[in-house]
């Protein structure tokens, strides 16, 4: 198999006494979906903030093309920056800005674009997402679905090859849930950028994901295709994805 794009090496993150990470391993592979699943609480979104660098591990590395981020030289670094984008929990539009200026704001921060080549580039990821003559409104204006689509097009405005979703269709109804991971998966197949996604969606998000991990008890006690989970025989894997979340607490 092909070096991973990203690689978790015995990671291991606390906060205070609660261990969140406990030696973990994941690997990320290019072009590919990888979904992490795990009750609420259990670190999800902080393996998301470690892969982006937001938060830093107690112990392991992470490896980024099987070199850690500190061995990449100044410029690889930047470059590797660059590469990535992420698509927070609850949008995180600015509500002062209007849904121009939010997409475009990645641009204007990051690239030496002009205004005009920002502008063209804004109106693309617009009109594939289908919030053209959303411009001038502000987010608090829009329903939850289209402030969704905003939030995508900003994070795709750059042309990520890295994209990090943290539970993308929280606060969603069914229809819109599966719209946005139609969404998804069909930019991933258009633009072919690999996808870190963490979600609750269980089993509809296995659909579009090509790899599974899930984070148990500080552990990743499954990592693979959405197949070979459903086919796992290991009771406390079968527990989750069937929906006894409870049982979960009894095992250990
Ligand atoms: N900056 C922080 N400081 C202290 N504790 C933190 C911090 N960030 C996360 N935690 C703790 O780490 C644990 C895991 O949190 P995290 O948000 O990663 O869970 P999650 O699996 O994403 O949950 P959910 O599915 O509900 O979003 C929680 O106990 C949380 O309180």
């Amino acid at each position: 198999m092909d070096t991973p794009l990203i690689q978790l090496c015995n990671v291991s993150k606390s906060f205070d006494n609660n261990t969140v990470l406990n030696n973990i391993n994941l690997s990320i592979f290019k072009g590919e979906i990888t979904t992490i699943i795990g009750k609420s609480g259990e670190g999800k979104s902080v393996l998301l903030k470690h892969i982006i660098g937001l938060l830093k591990p107690d112990s392991g590395t992470i490896l980024f093309t099987g070199k850690a981020f500190s061995a990449h030289s100044s410029v690889e670094q930047l470059s590797l920056k660059k590469k990535f984008s992420y698509m927070f929990q609850d949008s995180a539009l600015f509500d002062s800005m209007t849904v121009y200026d939010n997409i475009a704001l990645p641009l204007q921060e990051a690239s030496q674009l002009t205004k005009t080549e920002i502008q063209q580039r804004v109106k693309i990821r617009m009109t594939q997402l289908d919030i053209i003559g959303t411009e001038q409104q502000y987010p608090g204006q829009l329903s939850g679905g289209m402030r969704k689509r905003v939030a995508l097009a900003r994070a795709l405005v750059t042309d990520p090859e890295i994209i990090l979703f943290d539970e993308p269709t929280t606060g969603l109804d069914p229809i819109r849930k599966k719209a946005v991971h139609q969404m998804i998966a069909n930019y991933q197949r258009k633009l072919g950028f690999t996808g870190v996604i963490v979600s609750h969606e269980i089993p509809e998000i296995f659909s579009i994901s090509q790899r599974i991990a899930l984070l148990n008890k500080g552990d990743i006690i499954f990592q693979g295709t959405p197949e070979q989970l459903n086919n796992d025989d290991n009771p406390v894997i079968s527990a989750f994805i069937h929906g006894h979340e409870s049982s979960l607490l009894d095992i250990d």
